[in-house]
């Protein structure tokens, strides 16, 4: 069973990092429109957070994958559980996600997005992992660098569970 034993980031400064990040990505895309594609199902309370503070002419889409299923070690192999719903050639296309650990996750997704010629194609993440990285992945807007620890809360989970908590925390595995 896991339980969540320390505090790593408060909500407060979440909601502080949501609101530069927003700002950053809005000064640099002025006059432009944005298409942000989430990638659930963990950066969904990240992105709600992100483009309710962003004012530009925005779309929003989601892609669903899964690499970890309900263990805590990546399995490697990046399925695509739901594909985007909107074509995105020639449009300015910003991913977002809630963390990037091992780096195959976004590695993929990068390479697959890219086959669709977009105008442009950023990469925006709430957490980076720097210590865990197995593929080198160019990283546009950063929340937190964090350190080598199981993560949870804001939207990401360890075996479904956790994703509400408002705060991220660090989860251990207790008898
Ligand atoms: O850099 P990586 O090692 O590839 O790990 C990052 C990915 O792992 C998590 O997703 P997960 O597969 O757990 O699915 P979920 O978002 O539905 O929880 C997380 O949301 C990232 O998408
Ligand atoms: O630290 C983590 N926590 C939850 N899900 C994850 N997926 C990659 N890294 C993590």
């Amino acid at each position: 069973m896991y339980k969540i034993t320390d505090v790593l980031i408060s909500e407060e400064e979440i909601s502080k990092k949501v609101y530069e990040l927003a700002k950053t990505i809005e000064k640099e895309y002025k006059g432009e429109e944005v298409v942000f594609v989430g990638i659930l199902k963990g950066a969904c309370v990240f992105i709600s957070d992100i483009i309710r503070k962003i004012d530009l002419d925005i779309c929003l889409d989601f892609m669903a994958v899964s690499s970890y299923g309900m263990s805590t070690q990546s399995s490697g192999v990046v399925r695509i559980l739901k594909d985007l719903d909107s074509d995105i050639e020639g449009k300015n296309v910003i991913i977002v996600e809630d963390i990037i650990d091992t780096g195959l996750t976004l590695s993929y997704l990068r390479e697959n997005l890219m086959a669709r010629n977009p105008k442009s194609l950023k990469i925006c993440t709430l957490l980076d992992k720097p210590e865990r990285r197995k593929c080198d992945i160019p990283v546009d807007y950063v929340g937190f660098k964090i350190p080598d620890k199981f993560i949870v809360g804001y939207g990401i989970d360890c075996g479904e569970k956790f994703r509400n908590v408002p705060y991220i925390g660090i989860v251990e595995k207790q008898d």
